[in-house]
């Protein structure tokens, strides 16, 4: 099978993302992270662009072992000595070194006249010959640049000494169809073309990114360049997680092959992610957080059945650990069950149809059902008939003043069936509401986080209050509505001590029943 070289350019081109700006630390992480990847070539950087990057690349270019680092340059002899005052230290020094062909780029950025264009590309391939072993060179804007002279400025950069030619589609311009079709005029018009390796570049303007990258592989290509994430100047390059992915999972299609190691892919992304600030969109192909989610009912039972009916790639081959079936308003009874199930609740026909439609009562209100709602839906539902003690609120009251510190009263009926009233102060009237609570409740709480919102428009709108505490060491979420927020406040702590008795009850029933 033919081989493909896979080169990475998220510490270069990625870093060219509008707001990226990765220090040594982070590219370095990233650098080995795309070594145990298995990129075949990563550019580390521009060097010239400013002291920091050329460190960059320099110690990268001294870790890195198992793939080929290289450094960007114009056909500049300044930029071509930075990149060699960091590439030098690498156990085979990689030069990239490019120079625009189009006609808009020659005759409105360089103001050079093509034949001036040629001439500074090899002088500036020769002069890189110097000192690198390995010459990249680079026609930017390559696809619209007219064919015949890209043909003949190839063929001089080659016959100069450049060993890989990347012929990149800079603006994102391209087609499939006529991005392939570049290559095979390369393939068909420059007589020393066999001498070198042909290498695409594709950026995503028109999202056709990855498609353009497959279609020159199709039609000769030998390298494809791209980054994690897809991440690049506009919107992006080709995202060589897809790329890897699709060349493997449609190898009828490609028949060639790759040193990547997918499941390696998650890892990367994520790295990549959390230190260039980039958040991956949810249906992002491969690496979104939905891309092995499914919500539907009908596909829900599909995958329970035989996961290829809606499943082309296994989670586990890019490194993510399973499926999600995420339980919302779309989805049926044999998710719903099967999710319960894996919670330890077995529950017999009725009790299951009795819950699901709780189920999608409260899928009805809210986008996202987490395991903790499905605790307190199941666990209610396991508990009907047994009297769980729980604390309910019977009545809070809050005297405040601007000159002095809030005092709170509360009655609650606990779990023993008593009454128990107390008052406490706080910083604020919530503040007050919680340590009264705090001195009610028999354990030890530490609010997390709290936050109101209404619920509805209007100044009758309902206000909602949602809790975020620890009880007795363990996590746990509480809601509480009402007319008044500090009502639905004391209605939310509650809520949340309530779960917790709830579960554990709840724990203790399946463990006697298992
Ligand atoms: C398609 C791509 O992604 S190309 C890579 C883009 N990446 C970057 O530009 C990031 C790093 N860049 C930088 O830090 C700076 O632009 C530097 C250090 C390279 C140059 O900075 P400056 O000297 O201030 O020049 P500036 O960036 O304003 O303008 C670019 C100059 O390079 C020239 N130039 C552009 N490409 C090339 C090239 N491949 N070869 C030779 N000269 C070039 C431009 O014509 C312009 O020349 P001029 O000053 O004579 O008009
Ligand atoms: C420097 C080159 C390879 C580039 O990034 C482009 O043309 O998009
Ligand atoms: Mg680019």
């Amino acid at each position: 099978m033919r081989k493909i070289d896979i080169f990475d350019t998220t510490l270069r081109d990625g870093e060219q993302s509008a707001g990226v700006n990765l220090n040594t630390a982070e590219k370095l992480e990233i650098a080995k992270q795309l070594e145990r990847f298995g990129v075949d070539v990563m550019e580390a950087g521009f060097p010239a662009a400013s002291p920091g990057d050329l460190d960059a690349v320099r110690q990268i270019a001294s870790t890195i072992k198992n793939s080929s680092v290289t450094g960007l340059a114009r056909s500049v002899k300044s930029d071509i000595d930075a990149a060699w005052e960091a590439l030098k230290v690498a156990e085979c020094p990689r030069l990239h070194v490019f120079i625009a062909t189009s006609p808009i780029h020659m005759t409105y950025k360089l103001k050079q006249t093509p034949e001036q264009v040629v001439e500074t590309a090899v002088e500036s391939i020769k002069y890189a010959k110097q000192f690198f072993p390995i010459v990249q060179w680079s026609a930017e804007d390559a696809f619209r640049s007219d064919p015949a002279f890209l043909a003949h400025i190839v063929e001089q950069a080659i016959k100069a000494g450049a060993s890989v030619i990347n012929l990149p589609d800079t603006v994102g311009y391209a087609t499939p169809h006529e991005y392939g079709a570049m290559f095979k005029y390369m393939k068909d018009n420059v007589p020393n073309v066999d001498q070198v390796k042909l290498s695409s570049h594709c950026h995503n303007d028109l999202g056709m990114a990855v498609a353009n990258t497959l279609a020159a592989i199709e039609n000769g290509a030998d390298q494809v360049e791209g980054t994690i994430n897809g991440l690049g100047e506009r919107a992006g390059n080709a995202a060589l997680e897809e790329v890897g992915v699709a060349l493997y999972t449609r190898k009828d299609a490609y028949n060639v092959q790759t040193n990547l190691t997918l499941n390696e892919i998650k890892r990367t992304s994520q790295l990549v992610s959390q230190l260039t600030g980039m958040a991956i969109q949810a249906n992002k192909a491969i690496v979104g957080k939905n891309a092995f989610a499914h919500e539907s009912g009908i596909h829900q039972d599909g995958v329970l059945k035989e996961p290829t009916t809606y499943e082309i790639i296994t989670p586990e081959l890019i490194g993510e650990t399973s499926n999600n079936l995420v339980l919302g308003k779309h989805s049926g009874r044999h998710a719903f069950n099967d999710r319960a199930k894996s919670m330890g609740f077995h529950l017999d026909k009725d009790a299951l149809n009795q819950a699901f439609k709780e189920f999608k009562q409260l899928a009805d209100r809210k986008k996202e059902i987490t395991s903790e709602d499905l605790w307190t839906i199941l666990t209610q539902q396991q508990l009907k008939d047994s009297d769980a003690p729980v604390y309910e609120l019977e009545s809070v009251q809050v005297h405040y003043g601007t000159e002095d510190s809030p005092m709170a009263t509360a009655r609650v009926k606990v779990p023993d069936g008593s009454i128990q009233e107390d008052a406490c102060n706080g910083a604020g009237s919530v503040e007050a509401i919680f340590n009264t609570l705090e001195r009610i409740i028999d354990g030890k709480v530490h609010v997390l986080d709290y936050r109101v919102s209404s619920i509805g428009k209007g100044r009758d709108a309902l206000g909602e209050a949602v809790i975020n505490l620890t009880f007795n060491g363990e996590e746990f979420t509480g809601r509480g509505a009402a007319q008044d927020v500090l009502e639905a406040s004391a209605k939310a702590y509650l809520n949340a001590i309530n779960r917790s008795l709830l579960q554990s009850k709840m724990k203790q029933l399946i463990s006697t029943t298992v």
